[in-house]
C-alpha cells in the first residue's frame, strides 16, 4: 500500500463531473496498472476511487486535503497517475475522455433508475419548494402518466393537501389523468431529505397496496381532496389537462406545452381558434387534437386547404353550389360548411385564401349563415373554425392583403406553435417515437439512433420542422440494415460532411491457415488495448466487461 496528500483546488470542490473523472481515471489504473485507489478526505472517510457516488459523497471543499490511497501492484505509479489528473483541474482533455466521462455518469443515472424501479414501493423525490424532481415506474403505473409529465410539477398538483413537513398519511388521493375514477387512494410516508444538516427536499414512499380502486369517493377522501378541483396540470404555470386527444404530440418542452396548454383550454369552448407556425410545426396535429377533445368530438372533423383549391371553384368548396349554378354544376353540391355542421372545419394555410372569399367567411364567422352559390336559401351552420397559417397574418393586413376585420375574427384564440429550432431538446423524444412509429409502419424490427447521431440532429436547423424529421428518419429507417442507425447514415446536408462508416477490425484472411481460437482472442484484446487505452474502454467496445478483459490480458500476457 502506498498513500499520499493532496490538495483538492477544483473551485467547486467535489461536483459530479469531477467525481466522474476521478472514476474514470481509477478504472483506468486498475485496469492497465493492477492498482485498486480509494480516496479518503479530511474526516478520515475511505471509498473506492471507482465508485461514483461514494466519491461524490465525500463532500470535498475546494482546498481540502485528501490523501490518495493506492494498493496492489504499481502503487506508487498509480499515485502519480492520480495526482496528474489532480493537478489538470479534473476537465476532460479530448472528446473521448468527455465520452468515457460522460457514459460514467449516465451509467450511474441509469443504475440510479433501476434502483428506484426495483423497490416495489412508489416513490416521488422533490426539491425543498416541493416540485417533483424524480418518481418511479410504480408511481408512473399508478398515475396512468409518463414520468416525464410528472417531473416538474408542484407535488400539491399530484397528491392535494400532502403535507411536507412529514409524517405518515392515509387514505390520500393521488390524481391520474383527468378521469375522475383514475384517482388512486393510496398512503404515503413523507421524509424530510437532509444534505449538510439543511433540507434540500423531500421524498414520499408510497405504501404497498395502496391503490383501492373500487370504493366511492365520499369514503376514501380526506375533506382537503374535495376542495381541489380534478385534473391533472402538467405545469405550475399552464392548466394543460392532459387529454388523451393530445397524447400524439410529442414534446414536453416549455414552449410547445404552453402551446398545447392554450389549445386544450380552448378545446373545451367553441371559440375559433387560429393556430401560427411554420411549416410542419404540426398544426394539423393540434387541430385534430382540438376536436377530439372538444364536445364535438363525435360530430365530423373537415379539412380545406386553401391553396389546394383554385380560387373560382373555392366558394362552391366551401359553401356548396346549386344545380345550374355555372358552367359544369350538374349536381347540387354540399360544401364543407354544410358537411362540417355539428363539428369542426379545419381552414389550412388560411393566408392564400382570395379576398372576395375573406369578405364571406367574415359573414359566415359573424352570423353563422350562407347561401350555395347560386341558391338563395339561407344555411345555419353549427361549427368551430380553426384556422392555421404559416404566414405573419398581422403583417399581411398592414399591407392589405388580409382583411383586418377577419383577421381579428379569427384571432380569438391565438396559438403558436414553436418551431422545432426553438425545441432542439425535444429531438431525442421525436427520433424515439418516429422510429417505434415507423418501424411498425414498415414492418422492421425497432431501431435505435446512437447519441452521435442525434447529436447531428441537434445541430440542423430543420427549416422544414416535425415533418423534415419525420421524413429523414423514414428515409434512414428504409437505408439502414443495421439496428442502430449512426451518423454515417443521416444525409450530408444533415451532417454538413461525408461520415465514413467505421469499418470493424475484422481482416480475415479467407487464403490463409485459421489460426486458434486463442490466438485471434489475444490479437483482438492487444489491438482494442492498443486502440481504446483502458480496459473499461476496450471492454466496451469489444461488448464483455472490463474484468474479463483484464483478465484476458493477463492470461495472454499482455499485460503482467
Ligand atoms: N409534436 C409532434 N409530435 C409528433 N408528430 C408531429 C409533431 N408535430 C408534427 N408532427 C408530424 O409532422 C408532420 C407535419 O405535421 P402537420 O401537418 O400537423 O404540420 P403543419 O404545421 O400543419 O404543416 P403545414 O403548415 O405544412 O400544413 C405530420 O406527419 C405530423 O404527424
Amino acid at each position: 500500500m502506498f498513500q499520499k496528500n493532496a490538495v483538492f483546488t477544483h473551485p467547486k470542490g467535489m461536483h459530479i463531473r469531477a467525481a466522474a473523472m476521478i472514476v474514470q481515471k481509477a478504472y483506468e489504473i486498475e485496469n492497465t496498472m493492477g492498482t485498486s485507489v480509494y480516496i479518503r478526505n479530511q474526516a478520515g472517510r475511505e471509498v473506492p476511487a471507482t465508485a461514483l457516488m461514494a466519491i461524490h459523497s465525500l463532500n470535498i471543499k475546494p482546498g481540502e486535503c485528501i490523501t490518495i490511497v493506492a494498493k496492489g501492484p504499481n502503487a506508487n505509479d498509480a499515485i502519480e497517475c492520480f495526482e496528474e489528473l489532480l493537478k489538470r483541474d479534473l476537465l476532460p482533455q479530448n472528446s473521448a475522455e468527455l465520452e468515457q466521462v460522460d457514459d460514467i455518469l449516465e451509467e450511474n443515472m441509469i443504475k440510479a433508475d433501476k434502483i428506484f424501479d426495483s423497490i416495489g414501493l412508489g416513490l416521488i423525490v422533490t426539491n425543498k419548494q416541493g416540485t417533483i424532481i424524480q418518481c418511479n415506474r410504480i408511481v408512473e403505473n399508478l398515475m396512468g402518466i409518463n414520468k416525464q409529465y410528472i417531473i416538474g410539477n408542484s407535488i400539491q398538483e399530484v397528491i392535494p393537501g400532502i403535507d411536507l413537513s412529514g409524517g405518515s398519511f392515509n387514505r390520500i388521493r393521488v390524481k391520474g389523468s383527468a378521469k375522475k375514477d383514475e384517482q388512486k387512494i393510496i398512503s404515503a410516508d413523507v421524509n424530510p431529505i437532509f444534505v449538510e444538516g439543511e433540507i434540500a427536499g423531500y421524498s414520499i414512499i408510497f405504501n404497498k397496496h395502496a391503490s383501492q380502486m373500487g370504493l366511492p369517493l365520499s369514503e376514501q377522501l380526506l375533506d382537503y381532496s374535495q376542495k381541489n378541483e380534478l385534473g391533472f396540470k402538467i405545469s405550475q404555470k399552464e392548466t394543460f389537462k392532459l387529454d388523451e386527444a393530445f397524447s400524439n404530440i410529442i414534446g414536453r418542452s416549455e414552449k410547445l406545452l404552453a402551446a398545447l396548454g392554450i389549445a386544450a383550454k380552448a378545446a373545451k369552448t367553441s371559440s375559433t381558434v387560429l393556430l401560427q407556425g411554420e411549416s410542419g410545426t404540426g398544426k394539423e396535429l393540434v387541430a385534430e387534437a382540438i376536436h377530439r377533445a372538444s364536445s364535438r368530438c363525435k360530430g365530423p372533423f373537415i379539412k380545406v386547404n386553401c391553396p389546394g383549391i383554385p380560387a373560382n371553384l373555392m366558394e362552391s368548396e366551401l359553401f356548396g353550389h346549386e344545380r345550374g349554378a355555372f358552367t359544369g354544376a350538374i349536381y347540387q353540391k354540399i360544401g364543407k360548411f354544410e358537411l362540417a355542421n355539428g363539428g369542426t372545419i379545419f381552414l389550412d394555410e388560411i393566408g392564400e385564401l382570395d379576398k372576395n372569399l375573406q369578405a364571406k367567411l367574415l359573414r359566415v364567422l359573424q352570423e353563422r349563415e350562407f347561401e350555395r352559390v347560386g341558391g338563395n336559401q339561407v344555411l345555419k351552420t353549427d361549427v368551430r373554425i380553426i384556422a392555421a397559417t404559416h404566414r405573419n397574418l398581422r403583417e399581411m393586413v398592414s399591407k392589405g392583403d388580409f382583411r383586418e376585420d377577419l383577421y381579428y375574427r379569427l384571432n380569438v384564440v391565438p396559438v403558436m406553435l414553436p418551431s422545432l429550432r426553438e425545441r432542439k431538446d425535444d429531438i431525442p423524444l421525436l427520433v424515439e417515437h418516429f422510429l417505434e412509429k415507423l418501424c411498425k409502419k414498415l414492418g422492421l424490427k425497432n431501431k435505435i439512433m446512437s447519441k452521435r447521431a442525434i447529436g447531428y440532429l441537434y445541430n440542423y436547423d430543420w427549416p422544414g420542422n416535425v415533418r423534415e424529421l419525420e421524413n429523414i428518419i423514414e428515409r434512414v429507417i428504409n437505408l439502414t440494415d443495421s439496428e442502430v442507425i449512426d451518423a454515417w447514415d443521416l444525409p450530408q446536408y444533415i451532417t454538413g460532411k461525408i461520415i465514413e462508416k467505421k469499418q470493424p477490425l475484422i481482416n480475415l484472411n479467407m487464403d490463409g491457415e485459421l489460426a486458434t481460437f486463442d490466438d485471434y482472442e489475444k490479437a483482438i484484446i492487444k489491438v482494442a488495448l492498443k486502440k481504446y487505452k483502458s480496459f473499461n474502454a476496450a471492454g466496451k467496445a469489444l461488448g464483455i466487461t472490463h474484468k474479463t478483459v483484464a483478465a484476458k490480458a493477463r492470461r495472454y500476457g499482455i499485460i503482467e
